[in-house]
């Protein structure tokens, strides 16, 4: 038995999911208004709680939705939230999982992946919980905030493919070198392990790898956190503290999302790059640090540059080296590999006697669009372990119908699908004034996708 929790502000959602979820789980509250949220969370412990992101008011930016998973966790670090977001937001939900919720689903659902998700954060919780000797469900302690560590071990990188062998070349010949790495690729396409892979191959591997999701930090919080701040500084400064670039002296910094930091920002990251030496905030003793760079975005960095939304001179500073790293959909290849990897290692994890995937799976695999690239593979493959009953994963442990991009959907769905692209895109481009740059980040897609789109639809 275990208790659930599920915030919408759609009342027919919020029954629907009731419905169906009493039923497998045995306890569920729901609530149409999120001001209820922290009362809620104080007063039930809840093994599992389902938010909504696209709150009536702010439906697209999800900005309300990213306020209470912040709410939820700073209330109880350990709990395992569970993303509801409607079509396209993949962006926004890997995003929302950084930040600490622990997966997502997307909005109309199928209730089989809604089940398999559920039953997965509910596996994790558990396994965290007995690990860390806690009562209760949530998944890794230090989830919530910006910072990551290099793990010692490094993970194995898996690609066969010409493009993922070209990158892994220019892995060895660069590691060892000082030189300024920018990694470029969609979300979840391996810019983080990749990161990492360099900085456990260089000389500076037993020194601070320090990971900053540079995009994410606000206006007031950027110069702190990078660059420190002395005692008295702000109101909330009561210690003199360290900034990331101190941390990460003598070891590696990277700056993930770098291409959605604001001019300003950019301003003061070349000066910083340019200088090599850091002020903490409120004192005027400049710091010698001596710092590997490593950069990373999925943005389209060089359209932001032709805009100008995106300094030149700091793109130059941080492209040394770069490395693109294809999206999944463009290396067919490495699809199986990764997914049989990733079974090995689930089907250890969570002690399921699993031998192999289908050919029918391998074929709808190869064919699917993978939005969210090798992270949504891993998700899948994890859910999908938990959820065989056989001894072959088949396509019936996966829903692999729902990507925006898959060619097979049914006419009647596809039209359905078509609608919500089209208004998604019409209540962003009203919203940004027809800022393609704007338009195409808030919804995940490239440029030329979105030119596409717009072209299609007649916007
Ligand atoms: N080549 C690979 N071999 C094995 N695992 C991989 C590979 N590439 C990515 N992964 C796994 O996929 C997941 C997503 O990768 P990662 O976090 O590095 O992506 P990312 O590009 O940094 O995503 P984001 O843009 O959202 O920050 C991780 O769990 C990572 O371990």
């Amino acid at each position: 038995m275990s208790k659930l929790l599920i915030i919408d502000d759609d009342p027919d959602v919020l029954m629907a999911a009731r419905l169906l979820l009493k039923r497998h789980f045995g306890h569920v509250d729901i609530e149409k208004n999120p001001e209820r949220i922290p009362f809620l969370i104080n007063n039930g412990q809840y093994d599992v709680i389902l938010l909504d992101m696209n709150f009536e008011r702010d439906v697209s930016s999800g900005r309300e939705g990213f306020l209470w998973l912040d709410r939820i966790l700073d209330i109880d670090p350990m709990a395992t939230v569970i993303l509801i977001t409607a079509y396209g937001d993949v962006e926004m939900a890997v995003r929302a999982i950084k930040l600490g919720a622990t997966d997502f689903v997307l909005k109309p659902w199928e209730n089989t992946k809604l089940l398999a998700t559920i039953e997965s954060a509910l596996a994790k919780s558990a396994k965290a919980a007995e690990a860390t000797g806690r009562p209760k469900a949530g998944g890794d302690t230090a989830k919530k905030g910006a910072v990551k560590s290099a793990s010692p071990a490094g993970t194995v990188l898996i690609g066969s493919s010409p493009s993922m062998r070209q990158v892994f070349a220019t892995i060895d010949q660069v590691a060892g070198t000082d030189a300024n790495v920018l990694i470029l690729g969609e979300n979840g396409t391996g810019k983080d392990v990749i990161a990492r892979e360099i900085h456990r191959r260089s000389h500076r591997s037993d020194k601070p790898f320090v990971s900053v999701d540079i995009g994410a930090l606000s206006e007031s919080l950027f110069e702190s956190e990078l660059f420190g701040h002395v005692k008295g500084a702000f109101t909330d400064a009561r210690d003199d503290r360290a900034g990331r670039f101190e941390e990460a002296h003598t070891g590696t910094i990277f700056l993930d999302e770098i291409g959605n930091i604001s001019l300003p920002q950019q301003a003061r990251l070349l000066t910083i790059l340019q200088q090599r030496n850091v002020t903490r905030v409120g004192s005027n003793k400049p710091k010698a640090v001596d710092v590997r760079l490593i950069c990373a975005t999925n943005a389209d960095v060089y359209g932001r540059v032709a805009d100008r939304s995106f300094r030149q001179d700091l793109l130059y500073r941080i492209n040394t080296i770069e490395l693109r790293l294809p999206p999944l959909r463009e290396r067919v290849e490495d699809i199986v590999p990764l997914a049989e990897h990733f079974m090995k290692q689930y089907r250890q994890q969570y002690n399921r006697r699993i031998m192999g995937l289908s050919p029918a799976l391998v074929r709808q695999m190869q064919q699917y669009a993978w939005p969210g690239n090798v992270r949504e593979l891993q998700h899948a493959v994890e859910r999908a372990v938990i959820l065989a009953q056989g001894t072959e994963l088949e396509p019936a442990n996966f829903s692999l119908v729902q990507s925006p991009l898959q060619p097979t959907t049914s006419a009647a769905e596809s039209l359905h699908i078509e609608d919500m692209e089209k208004q998604m895109i019409q209540h962003a481009m009203q919203k940004y004034q027809g800022n393609i740059t704007d338009v195409s980040r808030e919804l995940g897609l490239s440029r030329q996708a979105l030119y596409r789109r717009l072209e299609k639809y007649g916007l």
